[in-house]
């Protein structure tokens, strides 16, 4: 029997980046398909961050490729994502402090929308039935990730565990078929931890996940693959059981904070 391995949906080959004399990222690479969850971890300044900027178009790699379904992106930038069908969460979380938790996750169904979610949103254009289905839309977001009781409340006044569950609404009500999420779980704890790790289990049936986490109790419980990272170079990729037992993994964390296979 053959097995076939579904074409990536992002490809990162060959990325280094160089900050002045300080080589971040060398010869780095990394995929995800559809339907899984790639989690990306490695101590503190291993590149983590600087591969998902590069990868988001944050920073532009000295060398390597960024490939988008097999063509590489020229001189992306982040706000290409959503067009690609691509979605983002960062360690802040970037929410419209004017806005309602509603209006917060409407703004993410944007490229939804035909006239554009700006415009319902100030009153201008001819899109009322749009609307109506956007908003609906975004309420249901806010229920998947059990913050509908927080939909009319301005995110400033909300918790901060609900509010990193309105800025994950925000961040899939467009259908993403790729989710960046950098760091979700910091500031998380307990149940609201136990919830992230469901909401990105869910996620698997419908869009590819690159997680970077320094929670590694999530990571090993939600990643199919993980890739580490330490001083800017891949030193294991694989399974969660193959990098707990991988003891080049075990020594680039010795004198971290974080161990592998315990929470941080
Ligand atoms: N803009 C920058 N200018 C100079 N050096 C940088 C810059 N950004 C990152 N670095 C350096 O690049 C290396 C990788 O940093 P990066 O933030 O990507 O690591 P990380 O794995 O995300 O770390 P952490 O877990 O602490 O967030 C570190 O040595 C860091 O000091």
């Amino acid at each position: 029997m053959t097995t076939t391995t579904p074409a990536p949906l992002l490809a990162a080959e060959g990325i280094t980046v160089r900050f002045g004399g300080l080589t971040a990222l060398n010869d780095v690479a990394l995929s995800v398909a559809p339907g899984s969850v790639v989690g990306l971890i490695g101590p503190n300044g291993a590149g983590k961050t600087t591969l998902f900027n590069a990868v988001s178009g944050v920073i532009g790699p000295q060398r390597g490729t960024v490939s988008w379904k097999g063509r590489a992106l020229r001189r992306h930038r982040p706000h290409h994502l959503a067009d690609l069908g691509i979605a983002r969460t960062l360690q802040g979380l970037n929410l419209f402090p004017g806005l309602s938790a509603l209006d917060n996750v409407m703004v993410g169904a944007d490229r939804l929308a035909r006239g554009g979610a700006g415009a319902m949103l100030t009153g201008l254009g001819r899109y009322h039935s749009d609307e109506r289905r956007l908003r609906e839309r975004a309420m249901a977001a806010l229920e998947e990730f059990g913050a509908a009781h927080a939909a009319h409340a301005m995110p400033g006044t909300l918790p901060f565990g609900v509010q990193k569950r309105v800025a994950l609404a925000r961040a899939v009500v467009a259908e993403p078929e790729l989710l960046l999420l950098d760091e979700p779980a910091s500031g998380l704890s307990g149940a609201d931890m136990d919830s992230l790790a469901a909401a990105i289990g869910s996620f698997r049936s419908r869009m590819g996940v690159l997680l970077v986490e320094h929670h590694m109790d999530l990571v090993m419980g939600v990643c199919d693959h993980i890739v580490v990272l330490n001083f800017g170079e891949v030193i294991a990729a694989g399974p969660p059981d193959r990098i707990r037992s991988d003891p080049a993994v075990a020594e680039a964390y010795l004198g971290d904070a974080e161990e592998v296979g315990t929470d941080g």
